[in-house]
């Protein structure tokens, strides 16, 4: 595929961004904008204020001041519950889980789960990521020459590593409806979940969720059988997250997962852990298209240390480039873009009044391309990370903070390392002139249309 219009250098240039909004908007201005994209609600001033407030319905302040983020999340954050919009949007499919769950009834959970995300057991599960990146060259070996949408084989990818590590042995649990029914109730969620931000009651119907609902019911039924069998059968040789998470115990009570508690957090790691992660992938794909020197930066790191082997666990720490470019695809495409709270009690964010009930919305992609916060924001330019301690904690939110950050934040990120080594040193990508990836989020921040690149040999 050829085309004759010139592409400039990448330092002429900038990587895709979202066009924030720059005029105010009514209910049914945000409604449709939302409907369209989350961060059409954004406006562009976000990228230069500490705070912006609002009334769409409801009270409502975005905060973009790191100080402010970090009361939120750590300093004063039982006053800042995760919103109503988001347990409306998701209860129906992962229960009252570790996502979701409020008070002891989290506490309990992320308890008994933390150490299944310990470093140690997270290397031990390295091997499924490594296969995983095996599989996915020898499908992009039948491609080269021709172009291929990245997104999709990367959610191939990590939901394969994902099932792998939770029903690590099939136990009759079918990966490919499982995989359609949580598409399924996702694509169909994120058309009414605007009617949530905007605050709407629970009952205004949302029927889309009703017709997807009944896709995860046979999931969750599924899911079900197949702990069952693990009990009666007992733990693998190599322990999954199953079976470490019912070995699991709270430490203060003795409390152990349900087979109900159990498949809810297994759903919820497979929903927010697969195609989060596929996207940091596909994202971090699309830049070193974008920025061919970088790119070739990353391949002669990772040829050097792999050679022609994949990627493990042990290789992460000597893959200093690879991490970079994970990391600045994070800040410039955070999969979670647009976290919500709702406050508990009054209170002053940067210097502005909170009242009780106010959503208050942290838009992580604002706050990564903030023009007091980073040098040329909407750059790429991994380099940034060379040195972490020059750059803000809480200018930096991919996982959020506090009690609540990111379970699986350790597994998301050797993930993404073991697989893109793997490619970069196996393959070249180029970008196709006139099919850029367009950035539009619903529930995450996605590449709509996919993130088509040409592929060749390196
Ligand atoms: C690049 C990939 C990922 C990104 C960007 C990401 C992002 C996030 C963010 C921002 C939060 C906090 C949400 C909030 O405070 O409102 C979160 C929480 C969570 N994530 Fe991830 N995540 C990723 C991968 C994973 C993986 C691989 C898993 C599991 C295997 C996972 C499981 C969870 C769980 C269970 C929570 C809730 C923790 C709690 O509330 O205690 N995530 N994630």
């Amino acid at each position: 595929m050829t085309d004759p219009r010139p592409v400039p250098a990448p330092e002429t240039r900038l990587p895709v961004r979202v066009p924030l909004g720059t005029k105010p908007l009514g209910i049914w201005g945000s409604l449709q904008a939302g409907r369209r994209n989350v961060l059409g609600l954004v406006p562009e001033i976000a990228v230069r204020q500490p705070i912006v407030s609002g009334t769409t319905g409801k009270r409502w302040h975005m905060v973009m001041d790191p100080a402010a983020l970090r009361h939120i999340l750590r300093d004063a954050v039982d006053n800042y519950p995760k919103s109503v919009v988001t347990k409306l949007i998701l209860e129906p499919a992962i229960g009252d889980s570790l996502f979701v769950a409020e008070g002891r009834e989290w506490l309990w959970q992320r308890r008994t789960a933390a150490p299944v995300f310990s470093h140690r057991n997270v290397a031990a599960l390295a091997p499924v990521m490594t296969a995983a990146a095996e599989r996915a060259s020898a499908r992009l070996m039948q491609a080269p020459g021709r172009a291929a949408n990245l997104f999709d084989e990367m959610v191939a990818a990590t939901f394969e590593v994902i099932a792998d590590v939770t029903f690590s042995g099939g136990e009759g649990f079918d990966r490919a409806a499982v995989h359609r029914a949580i598409e399924q109730y996702i694509g169909q969620t994120a058309k009414v979940s605007i009617l949530d931000i905007l605050g709407a009651p629970p009952w205004v119907p949302r029927p889309s969720r009703l017709i997807a609902g009944s896709a995860m019911r046979e999931t969750k039924r599924m899911a079900d059988l197949a702990i069952d069998r693990r009990r009666s059968e007992g733990a693998k040789p190599v322990p999954d997250l199953l079976d470490l998470l019912m070995a699991g115990e709270d430490r203060q009570t003795g409390r152990k997962m349900t087979t109900a508690e159990l498949r809810d957090n297994l759903l919820t790691f497979i929903v927010a852990g697969h195609e989060t992660t596929a996207l940091t992938l596909s994202w971090a794909l699309y830049l070193c298209a974008f920025d061919p020197a970088v790119q070739a930066e990353a391949r002669a790191e990772a040829q050097q240390v792999l050679g022609d082997r994949a990627a493990t666990a042990e290789d992460v720490a000597r893959l200093p480039l690879t991490r970079r470019i994970v990391d600045e695809a994070l800040r410039l495409y955070p999969p979670a873009a647009f976290l919500s709270r709702t406050a508990m009690a009054e209170d002053r964010l940067c210097g502005r009044e909170v009242r009780r009930g106010d959503t208050v919305i942290l838009p992580i992609y604002a706050l990564h391309r903030h023009r007091l916060l980073w040098s040329d924001p909407d750059a790429f330019l991994p380099s940034r990370f060379a040195d972490p301690k020059s750059v803000d904690r809480f200018a930096f939110l991919p996982f959020g903070d506090g009690p609540r950050i990111c379970i699986g934040a350790n597994f998301a990120i050797q993930e993404a390392v073991i697989i893109l080594s793997t490619l970069l040193a196996r393959f070249r990508f180029a970008p196709i002139p006139g099919r850029d990836p367009k950035p539009v989020m619903i529930l995450t921040l996605r590449p709509e249309g996919g993130v088509w690149l040409m592929i060749d040999r390196a």
